[in-house]
């Protein structure tokens, strides 16, 4: 199969011939509703032939989810609000303690520590003064397992499928921070004109914090002084616009240092409609 290859037809014939990558390839679609009509019970029938199969992504998923609670994926549990203006919200047990560990395990294999080269030494060395590391779920890496997570967050906020940024999982070392900013692109730069009316603002961001063995590491926002960290398995979701549509000066925030320990958290960007062609 090739890899860049998501068309559900070509798909669709290689899953008939009994391939399994192709089975999970199109469980994924389903779920999310790309290239075909979004259909949670064909996405997981899908993923469970592909397991049945011998596939070991889809057993490893399977397993995971076992048994799927489907209609409880789809109701987020009631939120916390936390702040009025700017709208912040505090979703606590969003994700299952065991899906933390995975999507965790998953980002950890893909993120590249944020090392710079040291002249000096020749070596690599951690810099205080850069960011925190990113790993970013794109299609290619996309899971039947993190389509239910994103699923959620949009129900949590309210905002179609079609309209999630790739997931990104972050993590910090200690002393790594997220520094202070917006997370709505700014309409008054050039450079953001074409992505803004292509896909429209970044209406709200999810984080899902993924452990909370750590020290300090709090997601903490100007306005009020506000300064969180949820529990493993916790959510915390803003808007970043206001109700009229206009971009929030008063949702700039920051993702502080760890002081000991290490975070994982999954950021959720949410634009409010799928991108134009
Ligand atoms: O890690 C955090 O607490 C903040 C992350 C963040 O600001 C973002 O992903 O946009
Ligand atoms: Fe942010």
């Amino acid at each position: 199969m090739n890899p860049l290859d998501f068309d559900p037809q070509t798909l669709t014939a290689a899953a008939t011939t009994g391939d399994g990558a192709a089975m999970h390839r199109l469980a994924v679609l389903n779920a999310m509703g790309l290239g075909v009509r979004q259909d949670w019970r064909a996405a997981l029938e899908l993923l469970a032939r592909s397991a049945a199969s011998g596939f070991a992504p889809a057993r490893e998923e399977m397993q995971l989810l076992d048994p799927v609670d489907l209609a409880r994926w789809l109701t987020p549990p009631p939120p916390e609000r936390l702040s009025v203006s700017p709208a912040i919200l505090a979703i606590p047990g969003f994700v299952p303690s065991e899906v933390c560990d995975w999507l965790r395990a998953r980002a950890e294999a893909l993120t590249e520590p944020a090392l710079v080269y040291d002249r000096a030494t020749g070596e690599g060395r951690r810099e205080g003064v850069r960011t925190n590391a990113a790993a970013v779920f794109e299609l290619q890496r996309m899971s039947v397992t993190l389509a239910l997570v994103r699923e959620r967050i949009a129900r949590a906020a309210g905002l179609p499928v079609p309209g999630l940024e790739w997931t990104q999982v972050l993590h910090y070392s200690v002393g790594q921070t997220f520094d202070w900013h917006v997370d709505w692109l700014d309409p008054a730069l050039p450079g953001y004109a074409d992505d803004l009316a292509r896909r429209g603002q970044r209406i709200a961001t999810c984080l899902v914090y993924l452990n909370d063995d750590f020290e300090g590491g709090e997601t903490a926002f100007e306005a009020g002084d506000l300064r969180h960290r949820g529990r493993k398995g916790d959510a915390l979701l803003w808007a970043n616009t206001l109700p009229n549509g206009a971009i929030d000066q008063a949702t700039r925030h920051a993702g502080l240092p760890p002081t000991s320990g290490e975070k994982w958290v999954l950021s959720q960007w949410l634009r409010g409609r799928a991108p134009t062609a």
